[in-house]
């Protein structure tokens, strides 16, 4: 056993949660080793898709999972940020939560880099879109993301503790207006502002 100090996902006992963090950490060993394992490919491309296979026979119909995915609704478990039960997920962990406000930490490794040894853009921008929105439910008022600016600052690295933060900014009526950032070593890298707008009528799921 050889985990990577990107592997931040705690090790749940039991349960769905185990599964999925087993797989964040098969793709975080895979982008690790890359043509180390050139050799084995057939062996292990052939395990692989056997677990996917004993798992898409015990998934249930498309249609019925999209409905029970939701109940009760919640998407803390499934969602690619702090979804504990999504391996996509880095993931996430929300720390604390005054006013309103959202707090995070998370360490990310070789599957979400950009720039040698940074972070990639999109993947900042996936957990500030998250987490602002994450603020506005705390804070009573959400919506959709309709704009989200960010500015990169410095870069982000890999492999060292970030910390996230979101809170709501403003509301006028359907319009809410929230910021973030994600800062390393106490420097903010990268902030936004984010419009979300209440649909006039709740999105479909
Ligand atoms: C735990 C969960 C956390 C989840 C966080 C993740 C959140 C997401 O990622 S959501 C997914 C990504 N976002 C989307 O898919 C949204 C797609 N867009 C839409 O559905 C619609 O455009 C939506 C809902 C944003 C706005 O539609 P609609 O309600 O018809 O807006 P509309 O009536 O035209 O405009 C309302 C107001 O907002 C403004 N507005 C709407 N869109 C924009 C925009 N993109 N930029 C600037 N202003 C805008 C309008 O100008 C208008 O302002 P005013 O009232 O001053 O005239």
């Amino acid at each position: 056993m050889n985990p990577s100090p990107a592997v931040t996902a705690p090790v749940q006992q039991g349960g769905v949660q185990d599964v999925a963090a087993a797989a964040r950490r098969v793709v975080d060993a895979i982008v690790r080793a890359g043509d180390a394992i050139a050799a084995q490919s057939g062996d292990l491309a052939t395990a692989l898709h056997g677990v996917a296979d004993r798992i898409d026979l015990a998934a249930p119909p498309l249609a019925e999972r999209m409905t029970t995915m939701w109940l009760p609704v919640d998407s803390r478990l499934h969602n690619p940020v702090n979804g504990l039960e999504n391996p996509l997920a880095p993931p996430l962990e929300i720390t604390e939560g005054a006013d309103g406000d959202v707090a995070g930490s998370v360490t990310l490794g070789l599957p979400y880099q950009g720039p040698p040894g940074h972070v990639h853009g999109g993947i900042s921008a996936l957990l500030l879109d998250h987490v602002l929105g994450l603020a506005n439910i705390r804070a009573g008022n959400s919506g959709m993301t309709a704009r989200l600016a960010l500015t990169y600052h410095r870069p982000l690295p890999l492999f060292e503790e970030l910390s996230v933060t979101g809170r709501q900014a403003s509301v006028d009526g359907r319009k809410i207006h929230a910021t973030g950032t994600i800062s390393a070593d106490g420097h903010v890298a990268v902030s936004a502002e984010g419009l979300f707008v209440r649909p006039r009528a709740e999105p479909g799921r």
